[in-house]
């Protein structure tokens, strides 16, 4: 079976260099490329701390996505320059993996959009940890049942977005289960602005940032005398490793855009 070609951007990050990591050791792939804002021309291999790959690096997205014969796009960099790198991909037939997380759903609907037109797959998952994947669909099961729930995201504190990628996708899927409605006392006020975390159709995000931290989120419900709590650990970045890998597989057989790796398992 021929190797899947991937560009990788966002190489010297922390999910690209495990990334890189994983496709170094990986027979399944051929780092073709890799989109960085650094380090025009230069090898990966030159690189102090990157494995030894001989793939070019490009500080020009639309050059390398033109240029470079490729099957995939794995994106692991910014929501801005994502969402730029995965319009591109898609626009020269490149299939994107996309970990970035901080998307609107605009963007989202948008780049679905391409992907029909072009008749091209993608995979755009906030999380591709499949204890994390698992996490967020036991919570929209009990969610039908328990439908009193807020969430606790915890990460570390160079993480960009707020509220985390996941915890946007967990509320989304607890939506599609129980019908709108507030959490709290209906006239409780804020003292101090933010206690109540953010909010999406009236479930409350609570994020927490702190040296130390991974990626760790709980899930609580509350029912009468009882509270049920799914939580999810990523101990280390590895623990996306397989997902990125399930999803540049799945990726190459799909004709539109999926969103969530829970699409992607049996
Ligand atoms: N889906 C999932 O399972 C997971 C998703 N994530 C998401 O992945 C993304 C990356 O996370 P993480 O690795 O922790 O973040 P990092 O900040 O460690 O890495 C991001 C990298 O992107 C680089 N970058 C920024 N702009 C560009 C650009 N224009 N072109 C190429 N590279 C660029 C940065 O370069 P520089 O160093 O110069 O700033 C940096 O090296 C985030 O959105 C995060 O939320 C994270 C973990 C798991
Ligand atoms: O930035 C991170 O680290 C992570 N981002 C993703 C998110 O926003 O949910 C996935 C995971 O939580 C780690």
């Amino acid at each position: 079976m021929s190797k899947i070609r991937a560009i990788v951007a966002g190489p010297r990050g922390k999910m690209g260099r495990e990334a890189l990591r994983m496709i170094e050791k990986d027979e399944t792939f051929e780092l073709v490329a890799c989109i960085d804002r650094k380090h025009d021309g230069e090898r990966v291999r030159d690189i102090e701390g990157l494995p030894a790959l001989e793939a070019l690096i490009y500080t020009d997205p639309e050059t390398c996505l033109m240029e470079v014969e490729a099957d995939v796009l794995i994106d692991l960099t910014t929501p801005e320059n994502g969402y730029v790198h995965t319009k591109w991909a898609i626009e020269n037939h490149i299939r994107p993996v996309v970990g970035t997380t901080g998307f609107s759903e605009q963007q989202l609907r948008e780049l679905s959009t391409l992907c029909e037109e072009k008749g091209i797959g993608a995979v755009i998952a906030p999380n591709f940890a499949i204890g994390a994947v698992l996490m967020m669909q036991f919570s929209k099961w009990a969610a039908k049942h328990m439908p009193h729930v807020e969430i606790i995201e915890k990460h570390h504190d160079q993480k960009l977005d707020a509220p985390s990628g996941t915890a946007i996708k967990t509320a989304q899927l607890i939506q599609e289960v129980r019908s709108s409605q507030s959490q709290g006392h209906p006239e409780e006020q804020e003292t101090h602005e933010g206690a109540r975390g953010a909010e999406i159709d009236g479930m409350r995000i609570h994020s927490m940032r702190l040296p130390g931290l991974i990626a760790h989120q709980e899930v609580i419900f509350g029912g009468q005398g009882q509270t049920l709590t799914i939580k999810h650990d990523s101990h280390d970045r590895e623990s996306f490793m397989s997902g990125v890998k399930l999803a540049s597989e799945k990726v190459m057989s799909l004709d539109q855009l999926v969103y969530g790796l829970e699409h992607l398992l049996d």
